[in-house]
């Protein structure tokens, strides 16, 4: 059979988008997720999302990371999906959808193009030596960086996530370095298993961690540079609890097309 499907990008996190409300494709195949994911024999992603009916909700996504495993919340696949349904005429210029992590809610541009996204709220961090530890709606390792734009992210964020504490269940690691009046950051991503230009539940996680470390509180709102391009995390900490949480960045259509799976 064919699928049809839509690609996406987030501040160069992309995906593959399949709207699968009608004649649903039985996603529940690593082979062919993994398939579909990779850069020189299938469509290339970072990861795939699946719009699907949700009683109570606009919709629900379901993501899987380019491996083809089912994984936790993708924050630039989030903004993204929302970006999909308002081309799909499902939502206006709001919505609340389901995500693995649980109900998300989310703001989109007049255009269709910029996203602003809820996140969950958070209340642990964790220390590891240096390095934070938290959790987005994924889990994410923080570390300070000097000269970032030379790093071998690759290499040092493989070490870390196949660690002895982390090798297990996997973790996010990312990079960062202060960058005019936010930050620059790298991140190499558990499930794809390589640096990936962007993630939004990694920036998110950054932007909590600084604020923790500069003992910061109040209404805080971070710019972030990632390698595909600028996100900006808003959000609301008392020195215990991080909420109101806010993602926000581009999400656009790069293309659509049709490929041939086994039915
Ligand atoms: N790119 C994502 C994170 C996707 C999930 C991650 N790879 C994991 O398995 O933890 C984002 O934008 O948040």
């Amino acid at each position: 059979m064919k699928l049809h499907f839509y690609k996406y990008q987030g501040a160069g996190n992309d995906f593959i988008l399949v709207d699968n409300r009608e004649n649903p494709v039985d996603h529940h195949n690593a082979k062919l997720i993994s398939h579909l994911c990779d850069r020189r024999f299938g469509i290339g992603g970072d990861g795939i999302m699946f719009l699907q009916t949700k009683e109570g909700y606009d919709f629900e996504m379901v993501y899987y990371n380019a491996d083809g495993q089912p994984s936790s919340m993708c924050g630039n696949g989030g903004r993204c999906i929302v970006a999909f349904a308002k081309f799909l005429g499902i939502i206006g210029k709001e919505t609340d959808f389901l995500a693995v992590d649980g109900p998300h809610h989310a703001r989109i541009s007049e255009s269709g193009d910029w996203v602003s996204l809820q996140m969950i709220d958070v209340d642990v961090i964790s220390n590891d030596n240096e390095a934070y530890v938290l959790n987005t709606g994924s889990p994410h390792y923080v570390t300070l960086a000097n000269d970032l734009a030379n790093k071998d992210v690759y290499t040092e964020g493989h070490a870390i996530r196949n660690n002895e504490t982390y090798h297990a269940n996997g973790i996010n690691v990312n990079f960062v370095e202060p960058k005019d009046n936010g930050y620059f950051v790298r991140t190499f991503e558990r499930g794809v298993e390589d640096e990936t230009y962007a993630c939004g539940t990694g920036v998110t996680a950054v932007a909590l961690a600084m604020a923790k470390h500069n003992n910061q509180t109040g209404t805080i709102e971070t710019p972030i540079k990632v390698l595909g391009g600028d996100l900006n995390i808003r959000f609301d900490y008392d020195g215990i609890s991080f909420t109101k949480i806010f993602l926000e960045g581009p999400a656009v259509q790069v293309f659509e097309g049709e490929v041939e799976i086994d039915s």
